[in-house]
């Protein structure tokens, strides 16, 4: 039994919650949360924290979105409430996937032309507004009679030999220098004076002239370019702010879709290991039945799986194959249309697919398919976070897979109601031995060896 922590459940799991105090020996602690009728999350601490360690599990998946304020609000409660340390356990990390642009994209709204409210549309003019003044050229019209006056006479009493000084300038000159960044019509006049300073500067030095001036002519028509990218909110970044300035000083998680987004964070992450309890799995309960490790072979589903999957396939001395998983979205939305190539050989043999999430269960079920057709006799697939969102497990039943064994990092006891293939494997007792490590100021690298 440890002392002096406080284990407080989100809405997202209490069943894992329960698990883990079982394992370390302590009671839930009390917490009221409740919503208002306007959707807004309440949080009421019915236990006090003075001085304790705070533990809070709250998991990913489900109404993500809702999950992710109810733990901020109950860090920032338990911090305002004199907490000494507080923990988020999150056993699936919300939005860990976001940490990149998921595709590539073509166009970009900064490419698109500016619309005037007279016509609905305006042909697009690189042209700098107001037109940039010169000495002895057209009155600019933000400045004013007065002011471009005055700004002749300044310019025009300057010491530098020009043929402007002589009236000979503005004849002789070809052309205006034209600037090509002005985008907006309505741009301030504040920007005149300078430059019709520039525009005097450039008129005496040839060398700056021939950047600006009538050698840079703007193309005749503005063409949106290919290779642009649409700006995606890249949300990975802001929840890890978010939760640091709730309060949160050390967050435990299992299995980051991006190992990387650690270094997102400026509090200590301890990222556990699924593949663990995953590479058990095959040790004991597929590789017997399935000829051993020359039987079988560990398929990562795609590229960014391959390290998952390679390591558990060298510890236990089996093949590995790769699948190359190329999405091309034709929508921001769309996640399903991808191709799928083999790399490796699983020919008569059991196909053994190991990735981190299963969300729509598009990328199993069509690698599970592809193996089939590859000459896999059999296909598993072992996956740390089953999500399942949306008819994720309709797909499940009606796909070629055998059997898909996942953690319960997310509840998934409905899952198993409605999946026959699906088996579940417990990692309450992983974060319970985590939380009492770190509770205890112990290394939990032990955590990640194998046997
Ligand atoms: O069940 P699904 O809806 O098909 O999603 C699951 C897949 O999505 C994630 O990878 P992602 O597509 O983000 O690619 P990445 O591994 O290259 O980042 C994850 O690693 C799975 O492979």
């Amino acid at each position: 039994m440890v002392r002096n922590i406080v284990m407080f459940s989100g809405s997202s799991h209490p069943e894992l919650t329960e698990t883990i105090c079982t394992h370390l020996g302590i009671p839930r602690s009390n917490i009221h949360l409740s919503k208002f009728s306007v959707g807004e999350t309440r949080v009421e601490i019915g236990d006090s924290v003075r001085e304790k360690e705070v533990f809070i599990v709250q998991s990913g998946g489900g109404k993500v979105n809702d999950h992710l304020m109810e733990l901020l609000i109950t860090i920032s409660a338990c911090k305002t409430a004199s907490a000494r340390r507080v923990t988020a356990v999150l056993p699936l990390f919300p939005y860990s996937r976001q940490t990149d642009l998921p595709y590539n994209k073509l166009g970009a709204p900064l490419a698109r032309q500016p619309t005037s409210m007279a016509d609905g549309v305006t042909k697009y003019t690189f042209e700098s507004r107001p037109g940039t003044p010169a000495p002895g050229g057209q009155e600019s019209q933000g400045l004013g009679r007065n002011g471009s006056q005055r700004l002749h006479k300044r310019l025009n009493g300057l010491s530098i030999g020009h043929k402007a000084a002589n009236g000979e300038a503005s004849a002789s000159r070809p052309s205006q220098p034209k600037r090509i960044d002005t985008l907006d019509n309505t741009q301030s006049d504040v920007s005149a004076p300078s430059s019709a300073a520039n525009s005097y500067f450039e008129e005496a030095n040839p060398a700056v002239t021939s950047v600006t001036g009538p050698t840079s002519q703007p193309p005749a028509d503005f063409k949106p370019q290919r290779g642009y990218k649409q700006w995606v909110a890249q949300a990975g970044t802001l929840v890890a702010d978010l939760l640091t300035c709730a309060g949160a000083d050390h967050i435990i998680t299992m299995d980051l879709h991006d190992p990387q987004y650690q270094g997102f964070f400026d509090i200590p992450v301890d990222n556990l290991y699924g593949r663990h309890l995953l590479r058990k799995y095959i040790q004991h309960q597929i590789m017997p039945r399935h000829g051993g490790p020359d039987g079988c072979v560990v398929v990562s589903p795609d590229a960014g799986g391959a390290k998952r999957a390679t390591n558990i396939a060298d510890s236990l001395g089996m093949d590995f194959a790769l699948i190359h998983k190329e999405r091309r979205p034709t929508a921001v939305h769309d996640r399903q249309n991808a191709t799928m190539l083999l790399v490796g050989d699983v020919k008569n043999r059991t196909a053994i697919l190991v990735d981190d999430l299963a969300d729509t269960s598009n990328t199993i079920t069509r690698a599970a398919k592809l193996l089939k057709k590859e000459g896999a006799h059999t296909v598993f697939a072992l996956v740390t976070h089953g999500v399942f969102s949306g008819d994720a497990v309709e797909r499940i039943n009606a796909s070629c897979l055998d059997k898909v064994v996942v953690t319960n990092s997310v509840p998934q006891n409905e899952h198993v109601e409605q999946c026959s293939k699906l088996e579940v494997l417990e990692v309450g007792n992983v974060f319970a031995e985590a939380i009492r490590r770190v509770h205890h100021g112990e290394s939990i690298s032990v955590l990640f060896q194998y046997d």
